[in-house]
């Protein structure tokens, strides 16, 4: 407080859990980050296609790092917490101790990560019933969602877990209630991965149709019967317990929770545009789609009306910003995917020595390579006969098939730098691609996008962007905030705190446009031809089963 008339700040704490890592940060009223703590969780992967986590694990990195950010700060100043994190499926018995998702019974990992892809024979014969759910999922249910991998536990882990389990928690409305004791899930949660609807609630029928009726006959207690919007206040606040373990005051204000990309989607979209030539300026939010690129990318785009788009998520009403339904496209692996074509490329260990030489990332040294390889052309003219299908864990949207693969053609017999550095850009743009397949899928159904609003860590990346730009035509918004899903997660603790009256006024006050990347059209010609390849690859791909399945 100065000259003591001023009020004093008020702050507020995101907690945002990723797939590799949790972070937390230190938040203002004006949506400033003022403290940013990261903290790696650990990963399991047992057998091919099983990802699991420990929910104590991640509880405790929540706490390390929230105790980072509000260090030296007056806590009372503190006055909301809000969490998202990624929408993997916790198991808990009745007593709320973590119960194994596992054969291997350890039971320190109770989470099956969102990636997992344990459950294909159960999400198989849930899309074969035709149930009305579906119609609100793209049409085809995907392996990534609860419904199969509850039934997956039931009838693979019947004694060790099923018949012991008292709660089914999506992460982020676990860590709700690890916080504040309160078992009520979120909309957000419960609307996009467990069939709920915000008008009609659960449906028997569907339950009972996919052998899943016990949910039914307890009237759903164990994956839940109170839902609350996101950003509600949860029950007294912090538990004196939980106010211990992340070093702030109990009884602040806890809010109902978000699927992360969904507060990525919070933090970003709601920005106030104007002075930047943007054409979204003069043109209603729906025109704008959020791009959550992590581990995975998530395409967030909202409508006042339900918009039915085959292959992507939604139409899911009121679950990322309350009144609008949200479709919500994706690819399941582009953070990861990255990661997975650089590192095992027999250049790799090369490149670290290079990039580590340079205090550089390989991502930023990748970069200047690329511009240094590029002579007079522009950079991406590098890929004219390397083509990549991005799909190695499956295609999300707008194709809604696990059993896609990825595929690249072009190889030559030389794996020097160059080669990694232009299998790296044909990955990004492969990803770029996928996008605009997406973005083309949704405005055929309905939506009208012209500006793309760019978070996640792939955001970091400036090829990353451009390529989004180039590949889609489109102009690309980055935020002031490099982290604007914990601006996300901290909109709703500002909500639940009070300080502000609605979701829509927090996002407005806080989520603020960095800066902007504008497409370079010259290239656009190029990039057509590209994405021509592209849609063949996958055309190829199908015509290579049909010929090999033929008997
Ligand atoms: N500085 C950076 N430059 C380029 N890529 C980055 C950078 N930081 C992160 N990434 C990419 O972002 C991905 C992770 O994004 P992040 O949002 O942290 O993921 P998650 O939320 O899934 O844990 C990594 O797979 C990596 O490819
Ligand atoms: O399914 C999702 C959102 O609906 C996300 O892809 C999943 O939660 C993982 O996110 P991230 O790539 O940020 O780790």
């Amino acid at each position: 407080m100065s000259g003591g008339e001023q009020k004093p700040e008020r702050y507020y704490v995101g907690v945002d859990v990723g797939t590799g890592s949790v972070r937390a940060a230190l938040v203002d009223q004006s949506g400033v980050l003022l403290a940013f703590a990261d903290q790696p969780i650990k990963k399991w992967e047992p057998q091919f296609n099983h990802h699991e986590q420990s929910s104590e694990d991640i509880w405790a990195a929540c706490c390390v790092v929230t105790k980072k950010v509000v260090q030296g700060i007056d806590l009372n100043q503190i006055r909301g917490l809000g969490f998202d994190a990624t929408c993997s499926l916790v198991v808990l018995d009745k007593q709320f101790r973590p119960l194994p998702v596992n054969h291997e019974e350890d039971s320190h990992r109770n989470v099956i990560m969102w990636l997992d892809h344990r459950a294909v024979s159960q999400v198989n014969r849930i899309n074969e019933t035709k149930h009305s759910v579906l119609q609100y999922v793209g049409g085809v249910m995907s392996v990534e969602m609860q419904a199969p991998k509850l039934l997956w536990l039931k009838e693979n882990l019947r004694e060790t877990c099923w018949d012991k389990a008292g709660h089914f928690f999506d992460l982020p409305d676990f860590l709700s209630w690890k916080a504040t004791g309160v078992t009520a899930r979120s909309l957000c949660s419960l609307v996009c991965k467990w069939t709920y609807s915000a008008e009609r609630g659960w449906d028997d029928s569907f339950w009972k149709m996919i052998g899943l009726e016990d949910f039914v006959a307890d009237n759903y207690s164990k994956i839940g019967n109170q839902v609350l919007p996101p950003g509600a206040s949860l029950g007294n606040g912090l538990t004196p317990e939980a106010a211990r373990d992340l070093g702030l005051l109990p009884g602040i204000a806890v809010a109902a929770s978000l699927i992360d990309a969904h507060a990525g989607g919070l933090g970003v979209i709601g920005a106030d545009v104007k002075g930047h030539g943007l054409v979204c300026e003069g043109q209603p939010v729906t025109s704008r789609l959020a791009v959550i690129c992590g581990t995975s990318s998530c395409h967030m785009g909202i409508s006042k009306d339900p918009i039915f788009v085959p292959g992507v998520w939604g139409p899911y009403f009121s679950a990322m910003v309350p009144g609008f339904w949200l479709n919500e496209g994706g690819q399941s692996v582009t953070g990861k995917l990255i990661d997975h074509m650089v590192e095992g490329h027999a250049a790799f260990p090369e490149l670290q020595v290079k990039a580590t030489a340079r205090c550089q990332s390989v991502y930023a040294y990748l970069n200047s390579h690329l511009d240094l390889i590029k002579k007079a052309q522009p950079v991406g003219f590098l890929t004219v006969d390397l083509h990549v299908w991005p799909d190695f864990h499956g295609n999300r949207s707008p194709l809604a098939d696990l059993t896609l693969k990825g595929m690249v053609t072009g190889l030559k017999l030389s794996q020097d730098l160059d080669d990694l550095a232009i299998l790296y850009l044909a990955t990004v743009q492969a990803i770029a691609l996928g996008t605009r397949f997406i973005i083309e899928a949704m405005e055929a159904a309905g939506h009208s996008i012209s500006t793309l609003f760019l978070c996640g860590g792939l955001s970091k990346n400036p090829l990353f962007v451009q390529m989004h730009a180039d590949i889609t035509g489109m102009p690309v918004v980055l935020s002031q905030e490099v982290e604007s899903v914990l601006v996300g997660a901290a909109i709703l603790g500002a909500c639940a705190s009070g300080d502000f009256a609605s979701v829509q006024e927090a996002m407005a006050k806080m989520s603020k446009v960095g800066k902007v990347v504008f497409p370079r059209l010259q290239d656009k010609r190029y990039y057509d031809k590209k994405y021509q390849v592209f849609l063949k690859l996958v055309e190829h791909q199908k015509e290579y089963l049909t010929i090999m399945n033929d008997n």
